[in-house]
């Protein structure tokens, strides 16, 4: 997975800073020689320090709002900095302004991913040119600033290819993430009703059983089948047949109540109902529901042989304590056979 753009952006300014830290520490102790009364240097590299300390603990935190005051304070420190050596006269006008233009260079290199930190940290650069351009003359003055405004835009031309790149990438990872969430939902879910298919329920049924066995809390399967389903196809079509299945679908998600149920299809005409913290009599309660919603659907099957109607049958198993998932899922199936075999649109405890 690609770093997060914040991260990326921590990343490169606490690399900038590192670098401007040991640049100030060394001007400092150069002007320290010269001129030993002269404190404003050592502000610099020490609140450069402490921004450094402060850069870890924020990409996962609410500080990392305060990200472009941070890099605004670093770039009022480095112009003080350079300001201080400017009036001190130990750093001469052509090094300060190559000392600028290098930070601007960098700046675009290692604060790309976010164009509003590079102006925060990059705008009060030119300010520690004033001294210096003050004791110029008029030629030497316009030729400072011409190279200034070309750095300026050199760095600007920089940050603005890298920033492009970088956000195109960053939409390339979002669109793979949207892309990988579908794919893992689709294959978890059944395409033609949208509820959750088989495999989804049975991953479910081992996390609920291996939860119960610590809780002991009710958990309760109903597995259900739609009577006579091949014979609807085969009267009404198959397209009828889907929209049956999904109609029922939606009565079952109708009928449940919490949002923890896990309504499936199992295969062909058979769905599965896993209700947590619900017991036998809460099943019983929801399958009742459900036989009158789908009594008042009033879906025809004329070729059902036991009602004009369709009709569901039912098999409901409570887990019991040392049971396993596998063992809870046939006697809900076991269930449902003897629901079938005692003449169907019922349902039967196992
Ligand atoms: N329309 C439709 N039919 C399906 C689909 N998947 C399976 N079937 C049909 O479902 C039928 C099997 O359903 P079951 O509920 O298992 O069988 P049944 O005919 O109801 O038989 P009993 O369970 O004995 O009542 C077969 O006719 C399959 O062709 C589907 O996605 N759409």
């Amino acid at each position: 997975m690609a770093p997060l753009p914040r991260q990326v952006l921590f990343q490169g300014h606490r690399r900038l800073l590192l670098a401007l830290i040991v640049i100030g520490s060394a001007q400092a102790v150069v002007q320290a020689l010269a001129v030993p009364a002269q404190i404003l240097v050592w502000l610099a590299p020490l609140g450069l320090t402490a921004l450094w300390l402060l850069q870890p603990t924020l990409p996962d935190r609410p500080l990392a709002r305060l990200f472009p005051i941070l890099t605004l304070c670093s770039g009022a420190l480095v112009t003080l900095h350079l300001w201080s050596c400017s009036v001190a006269g130990t750093l001469s006008p052509p090094l300060l302004l190559a000392t600028i233009l290098l930070l601007l260079t960098a700046a675009s290199v290692t604060l790309y991913p976010s164009r509003l930190a590079f102006w925060c940290l990059v705008m009060p650069l030119p300010l520690a040119l004033i001294p210096a351009l003050i004791k110029m003359d008029r030629p030497d003055q316009a030729q400072t600033l011409i190279l200034l405004g070309g750095g300026l835009l050199l760095s600007f031309a920089i940050l603005t290819v890298l920033n492009r790149g970088f956000e195109e990438s960053r939409k390339q990872t979002h669109r793979c993430a949207r892309l990988q969430y579908q794919l893992n939902r689709n294959s978890r879910r059944d395409p033609l009703t949208g509820i959750a298919n088989r495999s989804l329920l049975e991953q479910r049924l081992r996390e609920l059983v291996a939860e119960n066995r610590r809780t002991h809390n009710p958990l309760t399967l109903i597995m259900l089948d739609i009577d006579y389903f091949t014979a609807f196809n085969r009267h009404y079509g198959e397209e009828s047949g889907d929209e049956t299945l999904i109609s029922l679908a939606k009565l079952m998600l109708h009928c449940s109540r919490r949002q923890t149920d896990v309504i499936a299809r199992y295969r062909g005409g058979e769905f599965a109902i896993l209700l947590p913290a619900t017991d036998k009599s809460g099943a019983k309660r929801l399958l009742q529901q459900l036989r009158r919603e789908l009594a008042e659907a009033n879906l025809p099957h004329d070729h059902s042989p036991i009602s004009a109607r369709l009709t569901l049958s039912a098999g409901v198993a409570q887990w019991q304590p040392g049971q396993d998932d596998r063992s809870l899922l046939q006697a809900a199936r076991a269930a449902l056979k003897l629901a079938k075999a005692r003449g169907r649109n019922r349902y039967v405890l196992a």
